[in-house]
């Protein structure tokens, strides 16, 4: 937790995609009885970044994000190194999901031949993502959350989903679930922080492109399940013979996981007219608080 004297910059990068929303989004529901002082601002070079302890991916194209930071000198590295620093705080929405898993699929849409796998930049260890598993941009839905982790959590929040992608599976797999009403996730197992498999241990397919270096300080913090989609608003599961392996299924409908001081959901909250997935993030996040 930062001290009072302290003010905390929250960088929202802004190369393409929804960040204005976000900025408004933040700008609106700091903490007003948060002793430290808070801002939200558009990122848009490693400079800028370099003044921030917390970062929203928005949502937008991740493969236009992706080439524009590639494009903007320092821009990918920087951005990799900030979001694999288990010390700032980091939320992806969306685009910015398929940004913060370690690896990717893409089904549905336009496919570029040789771009149907993709690295990301990493953030929640041993995420796989498949992207755009909901259909596309006229298959947009708004499904009710319940989102026990949130204040008034009776009160299901209205989840905007845009070409979202989806869970394809952990490795390892450490997933504490608190999202108790789901059907789904009702039967996958949880594995307490003693049972971790070290990624050291994983055997690593030989087609799997190179692994960037793990977070070391972030290897025994479990990810956490917050929000479990409906049954009947799940997707149908990505193919199993996939080079990605077979998806875990009962982990497909899980839409918004943290770890640490990490976070990631496949829907809009900055489109919901409701702060409280925000709130929850700066709290929790960005300023630490149990
Ligand atoms: N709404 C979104 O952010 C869509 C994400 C988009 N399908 C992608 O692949 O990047």
């Amino acid at each position: 937790m930062s001290s009072s004297s302290e003010p905390i910059i929250i960088g929202v990068l802004a190369l393409q995609g929804a960040f204005a929303e976000h900025i408004a989004y933040l700008t609106h529901c700091l903490p007003s009885s948060s002793t430290s002082s808070l801002t939200a601002i558009p990122i848009r070079s490693p400079t800028e970044l370099a003044s921030c302890s917390a970062l929203v991916i928005p949502g937008g194209e991740s493969t236009v994000i992706q080439s524009v930071a590639d494009r903007t000198p320092g821009m990918l590295a920087t951005l990799q190194a900030f979001v694999r620093d288990p010390e700032k705080a980091v939320w992806g929405t969306c685009a910015g999901m398929i940004l913060m898993a370690e690896e990717e699929g893409v089904g549905g849409g336009k496919v570029i031949p040789g771009r149907e796998r993709q690295r990301g930049w990493g953030g929640i260890e041993g995420l796989k993502v498949w992207r755009n598993l909901y259909g596309n941009q006229l298959e947009s839905f708004e499904a009710p959350l319940v989102i026990p982790d949130l204040s008034n959590p009776t009160e299901p929040f209205p989840a905007i989903f845009i070409r979202a992608p989806a869970v394809h599976s952990l490795h390892p797999r450490k997933l504490e679930d608190h999202t108790a009403s789901s059907s789904a996730s009702s039967s996958a197992p949880t594995l307490s922080a003693s049972s971790i498999t070290s990624p050291a241990q994983l055997p690593t397919p030989a087609s799997t492109p190179p692994r960037l270096a793990s977070p070391s300080s972030s290897s025994r913090v479990p990810v956490i399940a917050l929000a479990t989609l409906p049954a009947e608003y799940q997707p149908p599961p990505p193919p199993s013979d996939s080079h990605l392996g077979a998806p875990t299924v009962e982990d497909l409908g899980k839409v918004m996981l943290r770890q640490g001081k990490k976070m990631v959901t496949s829907f809009h909250p900055e489109l919901s007219g409701d702060v409280r997935v925000h709130r929850y993030w700066v709290e929790k996040c960005v300023l630490g608080e149990k």
